[in-house]
């Protein structure tokens, strides 16, 4: 049995001016992974493509083994997706849509999800459309615990939430996955969510795949050199992912720390860089990031 909850083979998805070309990254059971990348990166457009909502052009996504489009129905019974888009009918009360939404579901809890709700505090006869965009994710949290998912996968959860609630959902998730047999893909800007969750990484970048990595790993691997501006060479220039050059100096990511240490030691400062670190030069490359 293979340990691989997802597996994303050769996938590629053109839209007009945007591609996803023969992406390969594997989810691996019990444990969390956070997908990252900047916006416009095919964060939302991958995880549409895991869920069979967007079809690739070409490549396979095997979900529990088999293929998400064969076996669509029995696929998304074992997994809850919470969307960064509403798809609840506007016009219905929590405690309707709740109702007409567990049948979908072989093994759904009503008394759960009633916990989760009531813990929540969610008044169950506003509806939808009345809800704050916080209370519509912790109404799509709601039901995509309630029936024993072993794949959540969800779409910017911590967008638009408050920090208390932030944290109890990251601590939330942190619970859920005791159970070893469950698994979470989460997108997110948020290096701080995946500071304290995450198990690996998925760094999406223009639709290709910058790194899949276990995030403890990730400090091994890249390293940030700071140096005066009379080092950059043409030579030193190409060891670096990305750049920032400053008045007097610069600051650069290297991605091949062990080689990279070597050459720098004696000359540069060394240092681990954070995540965000990581992400921002890797986005901004050699050129001039506009944020
Ligand atoms: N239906 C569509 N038709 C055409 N282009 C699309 C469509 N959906 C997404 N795109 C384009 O695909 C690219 C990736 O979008 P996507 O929503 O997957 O990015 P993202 O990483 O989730 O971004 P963000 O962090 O801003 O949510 C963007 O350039 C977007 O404009």
């Amino acid at each position: 049995m293979s340990n691989n909850v997802i597996e994303i083979s050769q996938v590629s998805k053109t839209y007009n001016r945007f591609a996803i070309k023969e992406l390969d990254f594997t989810i691996r059971k019990g444990f969390i992974t956070g997908l990252i990348g900047p916006n416009g990166a095919g964060k939302t457009t991958l995880i549409k493509m895991i869920m069979g909502m967007v079809y690739p052009d070409q490549g396979s996504i095997r979900i529990f083994g088999e293929e998400n489009l064969l076996h669509a129905a029995s696929i998304k019974d074992r997994i809850g997706y919470v969307s960064d888009e509403n798809y609840y009918y506007e016009h219905l009360t929590v405690k309707q849509m709740k109702k007409i939404t567990a049948p979908f579901y072989s093994q759904w809890n009503e008394e759960l999800c009633q916990r989760y709700l009531d813990h929540f505090k969610l008044p169950e006869d506003k509806k939808i459309k009345e809800l704050s965009k916080g209370m519509k994710m912790k109404f799509a949290l709601a039901i995509a615990l309630s029936h024993g998912a072993e794949l959540l996968i969800m779409d910017e959860p911590t967008a638009g939430l408050d920090p208390v609630f932030r944290r109890e959902l990251l601590d939330l998730l942190s619970e859920h996955i005791q159970d070893e047999n469950k698994s979470i893909l989460f997108s997110t800007h948020n290096t701080t969510d995946l500071g304290r969750i995450a198990d690996y990484i998925v760094f999406v970048n223009d639709g290709k795949l910058v790194f899949d990595e276990m995030k403890d790993v990730l400090p091994e691997k890249y390293m940030l050199v700071k140096g005066g501006k009379e080092l950059l060479d043409r030579d030193v220039r190409a060891w670096f992912t990305g750049l920032r050059e400053t008045a007097h100096g610069f600051e650069g990511l290297v991605s091949n720390r062990a080689e990279g240490e070597k050459y720098f030691k004696s000359i540069a400062i060394c240092e681990t860089p954070t995540l965000e670190e990581i992400m921002y030069f890797t986005v901004k490359g050699s050129g001039t990031l506009h944020v």
